[in-house]
C-alpha cells in the first residue's frame, strides 16, 4: 500500500497580489518543480501549528496561517499525498531560501507560467479563476 503523507503548504499573497512560490531543489523528491512552500504535518500539530513551524525551518521567516483555501488528494506513483493549501502572512522577517533553489512572487494570475508539482495544479487553477472572478 503506497504511503498516504499530510502536507501543509502556504499561499502567501503581498500587496501586489503576488503568491510566493518555490523551486524545488535538484536533489528533493519532486526535483525542479515548483510549490508553494510547507511540508509535512506532524503527530500532535494543527494545520496552522504545522505551516508556522515549516516555514520557520525552509524560509527563516514568520507567518500567521489563515483558513484553508484548498484541500486536495493526489496519487503519485510512490505515495498518495493529502495537500491542504492555506492562506497566509508574513508577520516578521523576509523569506529566505534555504532548502529551495529559488523564490519568486508571481502576480496571481500568472501562477501557470511555471511547472508545478502535479499535487498543486487544482490548486493554482482554483487561485487563478479567483483573480479572474475578482477582475471581470
Ligand atoms: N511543501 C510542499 N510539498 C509539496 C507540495 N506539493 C507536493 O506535491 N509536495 C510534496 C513534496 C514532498 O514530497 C512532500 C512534502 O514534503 P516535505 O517538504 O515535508 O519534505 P521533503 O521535501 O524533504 O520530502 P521528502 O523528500 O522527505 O519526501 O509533499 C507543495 O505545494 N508544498
Amino acid at each position: 500500500m503506497k504511503k498516504k503523507v499530510k502536507v501543509v503548504a502556504a499561499v502567501i499573497e503581498n500587496n501586489q497580489e503576488e503568491v510566493l512560490c518555490a523551486l524545488r531543489a535538484h536533489d528533493m523528491s519532486i526535483p525542479n518543480k515548483w510549490e508553494f512552500p510547507g511540508g509535512k504535518v506532524e503527530e500532535g500539530e494543527n494545520l496552522q501549528q504545522a505551516l508556522e513551524r515549516e516555514i520557520q525551518e525552509e524560509l527563516r521567516c514568520d507567518i500567521k496561517a489563515e483558513n484553508v483555501i484548498y484541500d486536495h488528494t493526489h496519487e503519485y506513483d510512490s505515495f498518495i499525498i493529502n495537500l491542504i493549501a492555506l492562506e497566509a502572512n508574513i508577520v516578521s522577517g523576509t523569506p529566505v531560501a534555504t532548502e529551495h533553489a529559488k523564490l519568486i512572487w508571481l502576480p496571481k494570475e500568472n501562477l501557470d507560467s511555471v511547472i508545478w508539482a502535479p499535487a498543486d495544479i487544482p490548486a493554482v487553477e482554483t487561485l487563478i479563476k479567483q483573480t479572474e472572478r475578482a477582475h471581470s
